[in-house]
């Protein structure tokens, strides 16, 4: 299988090689860190062996449920929220076809995918169940500590809506919970109705486990090849723990961040230049957002999608305040061609491009784009994916995980706790009223 390349040599008027040998003892001491399970929160490292040694009775497991789902319902709804629905929602949109939910029954062979639990808003559950009406559903909710506001409530809503329509015997069978082994709400509810449940490991972290059945089922149900995922993922695992810096291109990315960041690129955009991965871009920014922000420190974790944002963010990348890098993924073969045809009027003036395809023009626009961002202040970093299929979403899931434990290392925070979220939680339950938030309440409503 072709490699996928980081190009790091658009970025070298910006910093030099040197600079990254400075670096390497301490991507060397992350490394160790990590593979041997001594750094900060090592009790969350779980996925770093995970793609060398995944169980193949639960991939089993896995496939079976997808088939499943497939045989017996029209609509896969996803309950979850963050690391519970970004990794499989990024695989889904990135691999299936851009208008999937539109497609015939027939034409797609898979059920419909729609996601819930993933904001706190009536109008979009009540659009949904709209959309679901009539339709055969199964739910697959997802999450890890099963006690979430977003996902517990829209799981609520949806449950009562099969109930009705299914009665409870029947619900319980097409409703699967992926959650904690032992522990929390959902857990508990899971066991009490009976529902069939898959496992997030102890030692895997939200936003750390789409190689687990959080992601791996819902991209099975799909229709996407899971086995390859896994293979792509193992193939990023075995390239990843190459200790030598030259010869670790997911290493380079972490180090060069880190070297950009100290020099006051304090925000990295993710780029595509492919719609459908956007949520890629989504996924990959809880990745470092909560990784790394933290301690008053960290990259701002951004992202667009070209050359749509060229658009609307394309004048601040080029000109505005210049603390941002640009990582850039790009797609080398795309699977569809569109020719440009002669138009004999030419009112578009568009006949210079005859016999090229459109993604002539969107490589074009890439290449236009990095030479004038790199003028503009920008370093611009490359990663290059031979094309899109469920091999290089696994390498790229595992490349960007593994990246991202070495860069929150040489950034000297825990790379795997999130204590800054728990925030906004404990001041929604105290103004909800939440039994044990009394007195929060009192000294929150003060301040509103
Ligand atoms: O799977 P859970 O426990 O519902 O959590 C969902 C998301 O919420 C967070 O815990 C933040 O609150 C994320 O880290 C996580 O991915």
């Amino acid at each position: 299988m072709e490699k996928i390349k980081f190009d790091y040599s658009k970025s070298l008027t910006f910093f030099n090689e040197a600079e990254l040998d400075y670096l390497t003892p301490m991507v060397t001491s992350a490394h160790k860190l990590l593979h041997d399970g001594t750094g900060a929160g090592n009790e969350y490292t779980g996925w770093v062996e995970l793609p060398h040694e995944f169980d193949p009775h639960l991939l089993k497991d896995i496939q079976e449920t997808a088939e499943k789902i497939k045989n017996n319902c029209d609509v896969l709804i996803i309950v979850g929220i963050g690391g519970s629905y970004l990794g499989a929602r990024a695989a889904i949109e990135m691999l299936n076809h851009h208008f999937y939910n539109l497609l015939s029954k027939s034409q797609r062979k898979t059920p419909e995918i729609h996601f819930a639990g993933h904001n706190i808003s009536s109008s979009y559950l009540k659009h949904l169940l709209d959309v679901i009406d009539g339709k055969d559903i199964c739910i697959n909710v997802i999450s890890k500590s099963g006690t979430t506001t977003e996902p517990a409530l829209a799981f609520r809503v949806l449950k009562e809506y099969m109930e009705n329509k299914y009665g409870k015997e029947e619900t319980k069978e097409r409703i699967i919970a992926t959650t904690d082994a032992k522990k929390g709400a959902l857990k508990q509810m899971a066991d009490e109705e009976g529902y069939k449940t898959f496992v997030i490991p102890d030692d895997i972290g939200g936003r750390y486990s789409v190689l687990a059945p959080v992601g791996l089922l819902p991209i099975a149900v799909a229709g996407i090849d899971i086995q390859e995922v896994l293979l792509g993922a193992k193939a990023a695992y075995e390239d990843g723990k190459i200790e030598d810096l030259k010869e670790n291109q997911c290493y380079q990315y972490a180090a060069i961040r880190n070297i950009l960041y100290r020099k006051g690129k304090t925000v990295e955009i993710m780029v595509n230049y492919e719609p459908s991965l956007h949520y890629f871009g989504e996924w990959w920014k809880q990745l470092y957002g909560e990784s790394e922000g933290k301690d008053n420190k960290g990259i701002f974790p951004a992202s667009v999608n070209f050359s749509t944002d060229l658009h609307s963010m394309g004048q601040y990348v080029q000109q505005g305040l210049r603390n941002i890098f640009e990582t850039v993924l790009i797609i080398q073969d795309t699977e569809e061609k569109i020719l440009i045809k002669e138009d004999p009027q030419n009112l578009d003036g568009l006949n210079y491009l005859v016999g090229k395809t459109v993604d002539y023009v969107n490589g074009k626009a890439f290449e236009g784009t990095l030479l004038a961002h790199q003028d503009g202040g920008v370093p611009n970093l490359v990663i290059s994916i031979p094309k899109i299929n469920p091999y290089y979403y696994g390498y790229l899931v595992y490349f960007f995980e593994k990246a991202c434990g070495i860069s929150g290392y040489l950034l000297g925070v825990n790379p795997f706790d999130q204590p800054g979220v728990e925030d906004y939680k404990r001041n929604m339950f105290a103004l909800l009223g939440k039994p044990g938030y009394e007195a929060q309440r009192q000294e929150l409503l003060k301040r509103l």
